[in-house]
């Protein structure tokens, strides 16, 4: 999909195509839609990492609330959205064994409790087998730390989402 034509979608249009870029926020695509025209994916993103890094601390925290467990209910229910699903399922979180569902299912728990919102981890940049080791890491980061880094892999998650959507390559990280 060319610029061109994104730049041509009406409201509606828009958020119907990008409204999932944030996981389950399509508020910030409702409101990126009005800086149009964008002259590029990085021009695209960059004002859906500004809206990111303008909200309060609740509402970025509100953002990281919007997205699935890693392995979690959801997944084994059905639950997640497409994009969710296919980089879950990518990532073999959509299958583990139930042993390890249930390691994953404990250290969520812990986390969340520890911080207020769920792990969130660009699974498409990661190896599958280190999200229990890196989860655990980040565990015993600071809440301020674990914000800015959790907003920083939904940001990732972003970028990889507009790549497919525009068809670019997602290598350019
Ligand atoms: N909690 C999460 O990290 N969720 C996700 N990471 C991804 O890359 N896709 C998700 O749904």
């Amino acid at each position: 999909m060319d610029m061109e034509k994104v730049n041509c979608m009406d409201f509606d249009e828009f958020v119907g195509v990008f409204g999932n870029v944030i996981e389950r926020c399509p508020l910030i695509a409702a409101a990126v839609w009005s800086q149009r025209p964008f002259l590029d994916l990085e021009d695209l993103e960059k004002h859906y990492f500004a809206f990111i890094d303008a909200l309060p601390q609740s509402g970025q925290e509100g953002i990281l609330r919007c997205h699935p467990d890693l392995a979690g209910r959801e997944g084994q229910q059905g639950g997640l959205t497409s994009e969710s699903q296919r980089e879950q399922s990518g990532a073999g979180l959509t299958s583990l064994g139930a042993e390890e569902r249930h390691k994953l299912a404990e250290l969520n728990a812990e986390y969340r409790a520890r911080f207020g919102f769920p792990f969130v981890l660009a699974v498409r940049l990661s190896d599958p087998a280190a999200v229990p080791r890196e989860l655990a890491r980040r565990l015993r980061c600071t809440p301020a730390q674990e914000l800015r880094t959790a907003l920083g892999e939904v940001k990732k998650i972003c970028h990889l989402r507009l790549a497919d959507l525009l068809n670019a390559d997602p290598a350019r990280l």
